[in-house]
């Protein structure tokens, strides 16, 4: 059960750095934690949104004012070894503020309630809170560094001694990413390199069931070394500032440089792919989180609906030379994709393979992976040497 004493729930509150309290009452881990306070305008979807490793370090409040009532489901795995309800091996975001938590739940995939999930987990959660009035403040003030306080003092004012963390002046992306290289379905016809910068489990899910062999990569691999072993590369979402990989930047601007491959980024790896090529990125004032965002796509002027968690975008004011936007946001006109001109590479600011949100999107799969089998087909024509086994990129490793 969550914290109590005497079987009432301990007080919680969330402190902001600018200076705003938000009380409530605990239904998590009794435990104190530090994060960036961001909000998602999902309604559904909160085991999936907990679970991606691109909100770590982040306190999730959620603007859908019921949470919980359909509990969370277990670890069960697909024919692929992959999560079948999470997107990653745990809960990721540093804790969660909602306003009415449903103490009873119901679902068939359910083995226990979303309060027994984060005191297992050692995870802090709120509920009583008005996350309308907190959702209105962090939209006007922008993402704010906060401090879940749980326990009988957590509703003392000490702001002003307290020091905040910022958890984006980490490299995040090296706490997520994998240490050694994974391979999902190895006898598929193309071989993906993915890059790990925090991958959700449905991205590597959307790449295999369309028939491709996956080779999760280190974030910092130096994958243009074991380049002739894939036919594609593939960059992935993740957690924090995009200014923390430098390493990562530094591969996909060699492979920019000297690979000649199909490349296909998600989110991070948007906005690393746009550094690599040249663009800068900004801090939005309180990011794009939900799954009801509207990407228009430049060339067709078609308006998808997509799922979104970034809090950082590429300025694309001026592109880089061979370069076009792929994708706006009809909303506040940010990025929300880039194309190369005349190479196979493209990437998006959205997330195409959902969990949670909207399919709308999930065709991108298709293109760059027929880019990828159009090209492998080419160099085969050409007698180009094409990926052979993946076993030599694992060995440098083991
Ligand atoms: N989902 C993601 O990959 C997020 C990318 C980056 N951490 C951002 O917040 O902008």
């Amino acid at each position: 059960m969550p914290s109590t004493i005497n079987n009432s729930p301990l007080p919680a509150s969330l402190k902001l750095k600018t200076g705003q309290i938000f009380t409530g009452t605990s239904f998590g881990a009794p435990v104190s934690t530090f994060g960036e306070a961001v909000f998602t305008t999902s309604l559904v979807g909160y085991p999936e949104s907990m679970t991606d490793p691109s909100y770590t370090g982040q306190i999730l409040v959620f603007t859908q004012p019921l949470i919980g009532n359909y509990g969370v489901p277990g670890q069960d795995q697909d024919e692929f070894g992959l999560y079948k309800y999470f997107e990653s091996d745990g809960i990721q975001v540093q804790g969660i503020i909602v306003n009415d938590y449903a103490t009873e739940y119901s679902h068939w995939t359910a083995v226990e309630s979303l309060g027994e999930w984060c005191t297992r987990y050692n995870i802090p959660a709120i509920s009583g809170v008005d996350t309308r009035a907190l959702t209105q403040l962090l939209r006007d003030q922008g993402s704010t560094l906060g401090q879940i306080c749980v326990g009988q003092d957590s509703h003392i004012d000490n702001i002003d001694s307290i020091d905040f963390i910022n958890p984006n002046n980490e490299n995040l992306v090296a706490k997520v990413s994998t240490k050694v290289p994974l391979i999902y379905n190895p006898k598929g016809d193309v071989k993906i390199a993915v890059i790990d910068c925090g991958v959700k489990q449905n991205i590597i899910r959307c790449l295999v069931t369309r028939g491709a062999a996956v080779t999760v990569l280190p974030h910092d691999y130096n994958f243009n070394a074991v380049a002739d072993q894939f036919d594609g590369i593939f960059i992935s979402n993740g957690p924090g500032s995009p200014t923390t990989c430098v390493e990562t930047i530094k591969h996909i601007k060699t492979a920019l440089e000297t690979l000649n491959k199909p490349i296909f980024g998600i989110c991070m790896g948007n906005l690393l792919l746009g550094m690599a090529a040249g663009l800068q990125v900004y801090k939005l004032p309180f990011g794009n989180r939900g799954h009801n965002q509207p990407a228009l796509h430049v060339d067709t002027g078609l308006c998808y609906i997509t799922s979104q968690n970034h809090g950082y975008a590429l300025n694309d004011t001026a592109m880089p030379k061979g370069w076009k936007r792929l994708f706006v946001n009809a909303n506040d006109g940010s990025n929300e994709g880039i194309q190369h001109e005349t190479k196979p590479i493209f990437s998006v600011q959205f997330h195409p393979e959902a969990k949670g949100g909207p399919q709308d999107t999930v065709y991108l799969f298709e293109e760059f992976l027929k880019n990828v089998r159009t090209d492998k087909a080419e160099a085969e024509k050409h007698d180009v040497p094409v990926a052979k086994v993946q076993k030599a990129a694992i060995a440098t490793f083991a």
